[in-house]
């Protein structure tokens, strides 16, 4: 048991180093392969209600397992301070995420906190949120009352019994359904759903959820099943490459490719042909999009990571909780992203996929945040 939460949690962070000449945040950071940083990923908790196959399998996240106390996770104050930060360096985009958002109570009081942040770029925050929709039509009117603008909802599959096999908590599709529309109603539209493929799973269900949300304000988006952390047992012959994704489809539902909507986005985009709307796929696997990647993430306890499969984060709390000033935590996490080289799926081979990356354990999703 101890051997299991050593190997979960993260202990092999590094100070985060504050530079001996503090600087005020100019809204332009370049790191080291001149990608800029656009996209804050927040984990508000590293809980959740589902047991995804490819994200928290219930052997390794069983009743024995043991998530961070209360006192470790960074608090909304704390949370909104170093967001400021982070805006102030020229980030436009704020995702909420986990584990499952949702569960952290009063959510929707940070997501009002966020909202009255100062942009100093004139720019407007996006401000959005991933969850697996389970408690999203309790939450949506709040969420979009305190200035949350759109979400984003993971469903891997339109047939009950897959997708209830899937979460392994036996969760009705049409809960999450109903979520879906509970947000659309709320003005938190255009949802956009993730589905993550995983070969001879879920496959069979490319189709039934293409023709489902075909026509609907809803963009479906299929994701390569990745090798991020070291529990889900990822192995290269269950991931189906995207481009075989858009074969199935457009052989029933013709689709053409559409230009992407902003630089760095993660998924490519197709739209149907006879007008029904667009999907997305997002191929990290197969056709991997570190050249633009400008997402940094914050876990629950308050260590940056600048990448998904990272093995090592950056403690920033220690910096918060010492009463460092704000211009030496800027100071600090500008000198991070100028270091960043990161770009680990151009580098991924099926050995490097499995589990450890340079001899360490890479951090999991639920974890450090979708
Ligand atoms: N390899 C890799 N995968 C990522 C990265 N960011 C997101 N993903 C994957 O892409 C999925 C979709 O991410 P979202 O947060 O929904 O997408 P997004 O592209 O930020 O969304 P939009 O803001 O709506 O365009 C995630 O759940 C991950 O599986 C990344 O930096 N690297
Ligand atoms: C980690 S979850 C956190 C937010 C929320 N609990 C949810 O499921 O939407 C964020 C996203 O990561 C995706 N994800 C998790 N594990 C993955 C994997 N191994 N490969 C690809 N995507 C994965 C999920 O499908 C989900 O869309
Ligand atoms: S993908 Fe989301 S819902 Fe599924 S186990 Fe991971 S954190 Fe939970
Ligand atoms: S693998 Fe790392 S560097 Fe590449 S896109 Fe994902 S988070 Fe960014």
């Amino acid at each position: 048991m101890a051997e299991k939460i050593i190997l979960i949690n993260d202990l092999r962070s590094s100070a985060l180093q504050v530079p001996a000449v503090p600087e005020a945040p100019t809204g332009l950071l370049s790191d080291a392969l001149g990608r800029p940083l656009h996209d804050l990923r927040i984990s508000v908790t590293d809980r959740c209600n589902f047991r995804c196959v490819y994200c928290m399998p219930k052997e390794v996240f069983d009743k024995d397992y043991q998530y961070l106390p209360h006192g470790d996770l960074l608090s909304f104050e704390e949370i909104t301070r170093v967001a400021r930060l982070f805006i102030a360096h020229g980030v436009e985009k704020l995702r909420l995420t986990g584990g499952e958002p949702l569960l952290r109570k009063n959510l929707e009081r940070l997501v009002a906190m966020l909202r009255a942040l100062p942009t100093p770029s004139g720019r407007p925050l996006d401000l959005t949120l991933t969850t697996n929709g389970s408690i999203l039509a309790r939450k949506a009117q709040a969420l979009k009352d305190a200035g949350l603008d759109r979400v984003t909802v993971s469903l891997d599959a339109m047939d009950d019994k897959v997708f209830r096999s899937m979460n392994d908590v036996d969760f009705a599709v049409a809960d999450v359904l109903h979520g879906i529309d509970a947000a659309h109603a709320a003005g938190l539209g255009p949802v956009k759903v993730n589905m993550v493929v995983k070969g001879g799973t879920n496959d069979d269900q490319l189709l039934p959820m293409a023709r489902h949300f075909k026509g609907s304000p809803t963009i479906l988006r299929f994701i390569e099943f990745m090798d991020v952390g070291a529990s889900n047992g990822w192995n290269m012959r269950e991931v189906v490459p995207s481009q075989e994704v858009v074969r199935r489809i457009s052989a029933e539902l013709p689709l053409e490719p559409v230009a992407a909507n902003y630089s760095g986005e993660t998924a490519s985009r197709w739209r149907y042909v006879d007008g029904g709307g667009e999907i997305g796929v997002i191929s990290s696997v197969t056709q991997a999009f570190c050249g633009d990647c400008s997402r940094l993430r914050l876990s629950t306890e308050g260590k940056l990571y600048t990448c998904l499969f990272a093995t090592r984060g950056h403690d920033l709390r220690a910096l918060l909780r010492a009463d460092r000033s704000d211009l030496e935590l800027s100071g600090a996490i500008a000198q991070l992203w100028r270091g960043r080289a990161d770009r680990y799926s151009e580098t991924r081979t099926a050995e490097t996929g499995i589990g450890q990356r340079d001899g360490a354990r890479k951090v999991e999703m639920s974890y450090i945040g979708g």
